[in-house]
């Protein structure tokens, strides 16, 4: 099976390599910070490799991220049952309508439960943000229009879109640096988060 893992940056990218076994084919993207890198960068490497006859079985996001509190520890890992994107949609006075709600599409994308059956973790909607979120209070919000998420990050609703358009199983997996909220610098564990992230690509 050929597998094409998508990380933001080189230190997650690292922390995939690590986990690497001799069962599956695996590649490894760098795609930078944000939903629009990702999409744009798993979007052309698919393509890219589909043209060189290397085509792809199937596409992983991986990567570190935030857990909604009471939901996840750090260093635990979260397996998406769905990618979501909580931002697409339309802020009104009276709260925030779904893109899904207007019939403009989906802000949604349900992932493959095979290919992670193997993986230790905790189970739920990981949400996708172009913007961090730095407060509580907005954790708060978010955990309100999206009771069954246990975390955050930037990436995964972009790199589900390309392998969605491209007709590929999709699945996000994410080791928790930090909780989702006011800025605890101190209890950030990038170390443990990445180090959740090599032993579930072993269990891939
Ligand atoms: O400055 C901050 O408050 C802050 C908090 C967490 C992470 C960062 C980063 O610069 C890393 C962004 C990078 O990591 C993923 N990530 C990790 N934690 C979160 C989070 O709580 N919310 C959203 N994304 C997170 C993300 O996918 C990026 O690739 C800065």
């Amino acid at each position: 099976m050929r597998i094409l893992v998508v990380c933001a940056v080189p230190e997650e990218a690292q922390a995939v390599e690590a986990g690497r076994s001799l069962r599956h084919e695996l590649d490894v993207l760098v795609c930078g910070v944000g939903p629009a890198a990702a999409a744009a960068a798993t979007a052309r490497t698919i393509a890219e490799n589909s043209q060189m006859g290397r085509a792809y079985d199937v596409v992983v996001n991986a990567g570190i991220c935030g857990a909604f509190r009471g939901r996840a520890r750090i260093g635990d890992l979260l397996i998406a049952t769905d990618s979501v994107a909580a931002e697409l949609g339309v802020a009104l006075p009276s709260g925030f309508q779904p893109i899904d709600e207007l019939g403009f599409g989906t802000n949604r994308i349900g992932c493959n439960t095979v290919l992670t059956v193997a993986v230790e973790g905790v189970r739920g909607e990981i949400l996708t943000l172009a913007s961090i979120t730095g407060s509580d209070e907005l954790a708060a919000n978010l955990v309100n229009r999206y009771p069954d998420a246990i975390g955050e990050a930037m990436e995964g609703f972009g790199v589900a879109t390309a392998a969605q358009q491209a007709g590929l199983p999709f699945a996000e997996i994410r080791g928790v640096s930090n909780f989702v909220g006011d800025r605890e610098v101190e209890k950030w564990d990038w170390g443990a988060a990445l180090k959740s992230l090599t032993t579930a690509i072993r269990e891939l």
